[in-house]
């Protein structure tokens, strides 16, 4: 299970004169939690947008799962299992946890949005949507309207709505942006146990989180990765010292 599941070979995206991604290149294993760090305006969410689908690669190559998905949009990435993670402007606000994860897994099955009351009635969407709202530790939530959710429950909720489209492969841009200590601990809890059956590129300003969470590390400079390895070879590396981590 040690074969690359994604590579990034040579991507480049430029704003004008900023090579936001210059010559990006990495690879993740299939089954590992991959992270991606690095200082502000170092590129990593250009990179995760050039990842989904949403930014188009000025020039370079990404392989995912075997194929070439380079000028794929960001609907076949997803349906071939490749996904970003939802944000909560893509959630339905006056419906519950359960409704919105029934929805996603409607979608899912091929349906538009446009049946979101059926989504809501269909009881055979429930149990698999009460299933996902436990692997995310919201059960006790599923008839809550999600704006009655806390902010940390609702990151949750995006998780599990992301689940419901059956990944292969996730991406995260900073899951954790916005929580306390406490909500930061329970999702990484929640995403630890994913790990094998889903690949995860996290990308993540808080280095504990990193460092406990991660198999690999990548750590992005000016657009370009700098260094890949471990936690402690990332953690030993004088270049990387330099450029980024300090002390850490
Ligand atoms: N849409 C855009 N138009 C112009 N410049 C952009 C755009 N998006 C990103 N950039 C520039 O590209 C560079 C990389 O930005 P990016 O947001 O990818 O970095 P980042 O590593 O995610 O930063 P941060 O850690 O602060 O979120 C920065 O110099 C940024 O200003």
């Amino acid at each position: 299970m040690s074969d690359p599941i994604l590579e990034v070979i040579s991507l480049t995206k430029c704003f004008g004169a900023i090579a936001a991604s210059d010559g990006l290149t990495f690879s993740v294993k299939r089954g590992t939690i991959h992270a991606l760090i690095g200082p502000n305006g170092a590129g990593k969410s250009t990179a995760i947008a050039q990842l989904s689908g949403e930014l188009r690669s000025d020039t370079g190559r990404v392989r995912f799962d075997g194929q070439d998905v380079t000028r794929w949009s960001v609907d076949k990435r997803a349906r071939t299992g490749l996904q970003r993670s939802y944000q909560i402007t893509s959630l339905l606000p006056e419906f519950t946890a359960e409704d919105n994860v029934a929805v996603a897994i409607q979608s899912q099955q091929g349906h538009s949005f446009r049946f979101l009351e059926d989504a809501r009635k269909d009881h055979s969407l429930r149990t698999p949507a009460k299933k996902i709202l436990k692997r995310v530790g919201l059960s006790d939530f599923a008839d809550f309207p999600i704006t009655s959710l806390a902010h940390g429950q609702q990151r949750q909720l995006e998780l599990a709505m992301v689940l419901a489209t059956a990944p292969t492969m996730l991406l995260l841009d900073e899951p954790m942006a916005g929580m306390g200590q406490s909500e930061s601990l329970q999702m990484m809890e929640l995403l630890r146990p994913l790990k094998g059956d889903i690949t995860m590129l996290l990308v993540e300003h808080d280095m504990d989180v990193v460092f406990a969470l991660a198999d690999v590390i990548t750590v992005l400079v000016k657009g370009q990765a700098l260094a890949t390895g471990t936690p402690d070879e990332i953690r030993a590396d004088p270049a990387v010292r330099r450029a980024y981590l300090g002390e850490y």
